[in-house]
């Protein structure tokens, strides 16, 4: 007999709880011995559907220890009479970090704006989308200037140091009247070079979060040029909600943002699109010229262009000026950041965040298994979940890439340690 035959159909599921909790005090907590109910590492057992689920704080453990606690977590709420499924969620590292207060947590949208090459106008993109975005009254809106080897916004800002630190010892951004802005050229000085060596990767992420931005409703970064250690450092650890290339329509320019493009594909960042910049110019006489007529850059990058920008040689004394392009650049912007939203994850996600790695796969394959056909199942991890797709695929008896093996599949990054994958079993 089935052991869930020998329970009535329906189970209060906060008896269930009840007996499961019951059954997990001879679990014994291995650093501070006693039950693991009393000593905390269990946080909270859930039931839903004869499926349980136990949070638990494995954060402290190394890793084969971790894997023996779960496991004996799980076999013991699975012999609980009327229990189906169980599942441990672990509280990760990263929660317990997220206690940490971080200069950038009053920040809402962080808008990256990148490009493969030096020189084709980033940092006056970003500046200028900067200017646009703040150029809405009630809008805060800050901006990053992360090109270790040639910060000039504050140049472009006229912005001079000192910075100065706040009570908890974090950068106070100088304030631009509209804007707020940190550079790491003010705090280098004269001598970006100094940054340069093992550690420049790290320099970045830490400055951007050791800085006080306070309540910001977007926040630009203009970001290094090229694909290097800085660029992807700055990908994996800043928390990015989409991103905007810049590149010319001369095509080594385009083939190498095509290069740009992938990297921040491969790292869960969404593209915006791109912004072509010096596309043409006007000359004395009135008339406009295209220098590239037969560049065809959204079909090459396969990604919306946002907007064209002519060479213009009053780019740089716009001032607080918003000229009309860069304002329409800045709502093409917010409406592709709606677009490319975070997914929206239920309560119910199975968050393999905090678990041991040897477990996780089995665990998402057995609860995605579990799940009803035509119903969603959301996943959450600390980094790209992308090939245990190809696991949930053949779990199913299923073939081929997951996009085409399921009527829908996505995968996003939310946060750098919060990946979520959205199947459709
Ligand atoms: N549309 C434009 N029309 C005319 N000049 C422009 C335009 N865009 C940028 N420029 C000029 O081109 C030069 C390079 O621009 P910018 O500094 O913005 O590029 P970048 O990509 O940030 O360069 P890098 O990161 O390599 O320092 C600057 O002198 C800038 O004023």
């Amino acid at each position: 007999m089935a052991k869930h035959d020998i329970v009535p159909e329906e189970v209060p599921t906060d008896d269930l709880a009840d007996r499961v909790r019951a059954g997990l005090r001879s679990v014994e907590d291995p650093d501070l011995g006693g039950s693991v109910l009393e000593s905390g590492l269990v946080a909270d057992v859930s039931v839903e559907d004869r499926a349980v689920r136990i949070a638990a704080d494995l954060a402290g453990f190394d890793e084969p220890t971790a894997e023996d606690v779960t496991e004996a977590l799980r076999r013991k709420a699975l012999a609980t009479p009327g229990v189906e499924r169980a599942t441990v969620e672990g509280e990760t590292p990263a929660d317990a970090a997220a206690e940490d207060i971080d200069g950038a947590a009053g920040v809402d949208t962080v808008i990256a704006v990148a490009s493969a090459k030096g020189g084709v106008g980033k940092t006056t993109v970003s500046t200028q989308l900067a200017r646009a975005l703040a150029a809405e009254p009630d809008r805060e809106v800050g901006l990053f200037d992360a090109d270790l080897y040639g910060p000039n916004v504050p140049e472009l800002l006229d912005l001079e140091g000192p910075v100065s630190a706040d009570a908890e010892g974090n950068a106070e951004p100088i304030d631009n009247g509209n804007l707020t802005a940190m550079s790491v050229g003010l705090i280098a000085n004269d001598e970006p070079l100094a940054w340069r060596g093992a550690m420049a990767h790290e320099a970045v992420s830490e400055l951007f979060e050791d800085t006080a931005w306070g309540d910001l409703d977007a926040l630009v970064i203009d970001l290094p040029p090229g694909t290097g250690d800085i660029v992807l450092t700055a990908l994996q650890s800043l928390p990015i909600d989409g991103a905007v290339l810049v590149s010319t329509p001369h095509p080594t320019s385009v083939s190498d943002t095509a290069r740009s493009a992938t990297l921040f594909e491969e790292n869960g960042v969404p593209l915006l699109g791109t912004v072509v910049n010096m596309r043409g110019f006007t000359c004395e006489c009135g008339r406009e010229h295209d220098l590239f007529p037969e560049a065809d850059i959204e079909a090459e990058l396969d990604q919306p262009v946002l907007c064209e920008l002519p060479f213009d040689e009053r780019v740089r004394d716009f001032g607080t000026d918003v000229p009309d392009e860069t304002a329409a650049l800045a709502e093409t912007v917010l409406e592709r950041l709606d677009d490319v939203g975070d997914l929206s994850v239920p309560d119910h996600a199975l968050d393999l965040r905090g678990l041991p790695k040897s477990i996780r796969h089995e665990q998402a394959t057995e609860e995605f298994r579990a799940t009803e056909p035509g119903e969603a199942f959301y996943l959450i991890n600390d980094h790209d979940p992308s090939p245990l797709a190809a696991e949930l695929v053949s779990a199913v008896g299923r073939e081929g890439p997951p996009g085409d093996a399921f009527a829908e599949y996505a995968v996003r990054r939310q946060a750098p340690d919060e990946w979520v994958m959205v199947v459709e079993r």
